[in-house]
């Protein structure tokens, strides 16, 4: 169980992590999903007592990272898949986390079989490691301590789909052992297909802590019509709008319909004569379930700077 209480972090006039209070259960995994700058690792990184917190508190098990006993045995992460000697092999960093932990040997290589490395791969050096490799590696230490909580910072980055679908099988695994497992994303669809449970979080703040299915079903579904007839359309936007549903132009020939319903705005048209060559149901998803959420809170949205980039 990781349990955050009240966690803030301010850097400068910059607050990255606002009063986040939220328990990341066992048993399930939980996504941790935000736009960019949202403050998804500041908050990793408090966890690991690697940032100290302007206020509040982020618990382990009950304690405090720096008040664990055997750390390695509590809990895994995965921050930054480089974080290895580029001299050293990938078996004997683990070698020497092991000897350091009082790990046995044979443990680097239970880790090295469940993260699928090789002897080959493993004795490579840390610098001619590829992303994925390096994940791998950043995986098996994670779980050399066989630790019940796991947290995972962007695992798939740099994965190819092969490489995803271990991950995301293995995210699955841990959590049916019944450990904690915490894993960041950006990818939506990626969490859709991995997570239980949704904390999702803009700008510091808690904007949502619910079951993926929850989160889903809170947005609205959309419809998709699309006509050769403009009056046509135009009609049909105004009566929909009139019964009160949102309706937006999504092509020259094309409205989204938002608050109504497939067959709703079928009997419309065709009370009206309004020939459809498209009306077509937009499922709820989480990607839209995402965006309705973090509308007010992306830091950066792609709007061209006065030098004409885009952040
Ligand atoms: N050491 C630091 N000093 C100053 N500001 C920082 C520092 N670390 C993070 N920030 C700021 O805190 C905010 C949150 O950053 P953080 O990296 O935690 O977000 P994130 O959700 O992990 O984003 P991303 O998905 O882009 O990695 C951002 O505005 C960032 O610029």
């Amino acid at each position: 169980m990781i349990t955050l209480r009240g966690l803030t972090k301010r850097f400068g006039r910059t607050t990255a992590v606002d009063a986040l209070t939220v328990d990341i259960a066992p048993g399930r995994v939980t996504g941790f999903l935000g736009p960019n700058g949202a403050g998804k690792s500041t908050t990793m990184r408090m966890i690991l007592g690697l940032d100290r917190p302007t206020a509040g508190e982020a618990l382990i098990g009950g304690r405090a990272y720096r008040d664990l006993r055997h750390p390695l045995f509590e809990v895994g992460a995965l921050l930054d898949a480089k974080a290895i000697h580029p001299a050293r092999s990938g078996r004997a960093h683990l070698l020497a986390m092991a000897r350091s932990n009082g790990i046995p040997a044979r443990r680097v290589d239970e880790v090295l079989a469940t993260v699928g490395l090789d002897d080959r791969a493993a004795a490579k050096p840390g610098r001619t490691l590829s992303l994925g490799m390096g994940q791998r590696l950043g995986i098996a230490a994670a779980l050399l301590g066989d630790p019940p909580v796991l947290m995972f910072d962007e695992p798939v980055n740099g994965l190819d789909p092969d490489g995803v679908r271990w991950v995301r099988q293995l995210m699955r695994l841990l959590a049916e052992q019944g450990r904690t497992v915490f894993v960041s994303s950006h990818l939506m669809t990626e969490m859709q297909l991995t997570a239980d449970q949704l904390v999702v979080i803009g700008r510091g703040r808690l904007l949502a802590d619910a079951p993926i299915a929850e989160v889903i079903a809170g947005s609205a579904a959309a419809v998709r019509v699309r006509s050769p007839q403009p009056d046509g359309l135009a009609t049909l936007a105004d009566r929909l709008t009139a019964a009160g549903a949102i309706v937006e132009p999504a092509g020259p020939d094309e409205l989204t319909v938002t608050g109504s319903t497939v067959d709703r705005v079928g009997d419309l048209a065709y009370e009206l004569g309004v020939r459809l060559h498209e009306l077509s149901p937009h499922g709820a998803s989480l990607e839209r379930a995402f965006m309705e959420l973090t509308a007010d809170s992306v830091e950066y949205a792609g709007v061209p700077s006065p030098a004409g980039e885009t952040r």
